[in-house]
């Protein structure tokens, strides 16, 4: 962990409410839990309707329930493919170590559902020990089978062939506690979750760490850093920018635990700065019900407002900080905010998450199986297998935190002799320049490419590395092979050149992630470039054989183009990457296309069916990408 002199600009102490606790627990939780049918596929819509409402009387109750049921799936729901599509980081470990070389990782962990499993009880949400391995289906791809091959599925024992020192770890239920504090040494770890800030140290015990409870309106760093303005009793930093919410939180939570008091099963807890009603073990029938009371409540409260979470509504402050706003905040903190060479990695499975994924440029990670529920098992005992894909991440971390040593301990050097970070008020006006990445690769592939000819001249396409490649995508540039027409321009390959394009067909198996762009990006690309339209069905020239409309599935929301002035379809619809893998093996389908925004305002007709998200390709440089007609669609860039 890096050790920061982190001092305080404005520091805020409040009187902690008295113990933040879990009330109306019934003695018994029902068990199994009430199961929600499978609803993921209806999210977007849910979420949709939600965001129309600015606040609690403007959203309907019967939306409220049912977005916190879709974020709440079975675990079977749509697992299988979700992990198809999202293998192990580790599966990537070479790529991704190499472009985090010389990088400065900063982890941001979520808790719930990623560090620990989701349980009935949130007083029991211990760091998990639950490192259950899935079995992935036929991975073709050879670092998965690399990886993958040698475990057997569903033990409880960690995959055991990457590194020596894990082969044929037992289970263990500091093993999750291990592994984050092994990251820290390396890293400047923060957790960021909904809970508590005390409540969610308890959990993990880490003093090394940064801590961002409520949502982020609570943020304190590592126990032994110092500066002139730090806390006087306990020298840390602390930061909370609700502090002024504490006696209504407070208030409301009393009057909820009123109201809720009737009915079995309902629970809230004062997470201090916000508070968590959770349905998990009220019967559904009851959750409309349940619902009603807390909007009763929340009718007096103009200036708090209410997400959905997995089975659990949440109430906050109106005050615009979330989880994104924190990660911004800490980086800026570490003095790490624009800095080229940070990497930022955040994980995380719900929701509230998706506000992180959104900072410009994402930080990425995906979390691990977003939304797995609950899976009873014979013995009776809850396990939750959604920490698997966290963990690998973790180690991953880990492992490059200890295969780049010396870049690390460098790059920790020379930020000592930098001015002192500050914890401050102000989040930073820029987000960090952040190389992105993604950890997913299908493995539903079509077989893979050859190896890049070694023969290749340094201005090639093949001679771009994997990092060039994905700033392709970053920044709106198309490889030099556009297809018949090519480039125009003839412009040499690299990234920020200027290329010309229309569409590109990618193969499924390279679209690793999709995203938007920063704010400063969007603004410069905003004429030629800004979205990319995967497109499908009817009406597109040249469309992939075999590739239809599908259902949304799936998707993250920080797909959504965001401050974008592209004139946006009406109903606006994401296509996910799953259905996308679904059709490859439907119907080998080669890829997606995707589109200029140009395309969008030739074919009206069609918006309904596009969808429009910007993009980051993940295309190893021996593949090839295939463009047609630049002089149809326009510029790129
Ligand atoms: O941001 P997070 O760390 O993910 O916290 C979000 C909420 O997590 C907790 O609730 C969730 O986990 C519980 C324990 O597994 C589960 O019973 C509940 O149904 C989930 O919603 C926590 O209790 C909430 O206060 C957090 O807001």
């Amino acid at each position: 962990m890096t050790k920061q002199n982190v001092v305080v600009q404005e520091a805020v102490t409040m009187a902690v409410p008295p113990a933040p606790a879990v009330a109306n627990s019934s003695p018994m939780f029902p068990y199994p839990p009430p199961r929600a049918p499978p609803g993921y596929a209806i999210r977007k819509k849910l979420l949709k309707q939600l965001e129309i409402g600015t606040g609690i009387n403007s959203g309907r109750i019967s939306a409220w329930v049912e977005s916190m049921r879709a974020s709440s799936p079975t675990h079977d729901d749509g697992r299988t493919s979700w992990m198809l599509e999202h293998p192990s980081a580790l599966s990537m470990f070479e790529e991704i170590a190499k472009m985090s070389k010389g990088k400065q990782i900063v982890m941001f962990l979520d808790y719930d559902g990623t560090l620990s499993p989701i349980v009935d009880d949130p007083e029991c949400a211990f760091m998990s020990d639950a490192v259950r391995l899935d079995p992935l289906p036929t991975p073709t791809v050879p670092s998965i089978n690399r990886l993958l091959l040698c475990s057997p599925p569903c033990t409880r024992h960690y995959r055991p062939c990457l590194f020596p020192s894990m082969r044929e770890q037992p289970a263990n239920p500091s093993f999750m506690r291990d592994a984050v504090r092994d990251v820290a040494k390396y890293f400047p770890t923060a957790i960021v979750s909904g809970r508590c800030r005390d409540k969610v140290y308890s959990f993990v015990q880490l003093a090394e760490l940064y801590y961002a409870g409520s949502h982020g309106m609570d943020i304190k760093g590592p126990d032994t850093i110092r500066g002139p303005k730090c806390i006087q009793n306990n020298e840390s930093a602390l930061y909370q920018p609700a502090s002024e919410f504490i006696p209504m939180i407070d208030e409301v939570y009393k009057a909820l635990l009123k109201k809720t008091k009737s009915i079995p099963g309902a629970k809230v807890e004062n997470n201090k700065f916000c508070l968590s009603v959770h349905f998990r073990c009220v019967d559904e029938k009851r959750w409309n019900g349940l619902a009603e009371q807390v909007k009763s409540v929340l009718r007096e409260y103009p200036k708090l407002c209410l997400t959905a979470g997995r089975k659990v509504l949440e109430i906050r402050p109106t005050i615009k900080w979330d989880k994104g706003k924190a990660l911004e905040f800490l980086l800026e903190s570490l003095g790490l905010a624009n800095c080229n060479d940070v990497l930022p990695v955040y994980i995380g499975d719900d929701r509230t998450d998706e506000d992180a994924f959104k900072v410009p440029p994402p930080p990425l990670l995906h979390g691990p199986w977003p939304c797995s529920e609950v899976t009873p098992t014979p013995g009776g005992t809850p396990t939750i297998p959604t920490s698997n894909r966290a963990l690998d991440v973790i180690i991953f971390a880990r492992s490059c935190g200890r295969g780049d040593k010396a870049s690390a301990s460098s790059c920790r050097r020379s930020r000592r002799t930098q001015t002192p970070p500050t914890l401050c008020r102000s989040p930073p006006r820029q987000a960090p320049s952040t190389v992105l990445f993604s950890f997913e690769l299908s493995a539903a592939s079509p077989p893979p490419p050859p190896p890049p000819s070694s023969s290749s001249s340094s201005s090639s396409m093949e001679d771009l590395s994997l990092s060039s490649c994905l700033l392709w995508g970053l920044w709106g540039l198309c490889p030099p092979r556009v297809g018949p027409s090519g480039p125009p321009d003839g412009a040499s390959c690299g990234p920020r050149t200027t290329r010309y394009c229309s569409c590109l067909s990618v193969p499924f198996s390279h679209v690793s992630f999709m995203h938007s762009l920063s704010p400063s990006q969007e603004r410069k690309n905003m004429k030629s470039f800004n979205g990319v339209m995967v497109t499908a069905g009817e009406g597109v020239p040249a469309a992939p054989r075999g590739v239809e409309e599908g259902k949304p599935k799936g998707v993250n929301s920080s797909t959504k183009i965001e401050n974008s002035n592209v004139p946006q379809p009406k109903r606006r619809q994401t296509y996910g990457y799953e259905w996308g893998v679904k059709r490859l093996q439907q119907d080998e389908a080669r890829g997606v296309y995707l589109y200029p925004p140009t395309y969008q305002r030739r074919r009206k007709r069609d918006l309904e069916k596009e969808t429009y998200v910007n993009f980051l390709f993940n295309v190893p440089p021996h593949v090839s990408l295939h463009g047609n007609d630049a002089a149809q669609y326009g510029r790129i860039k």
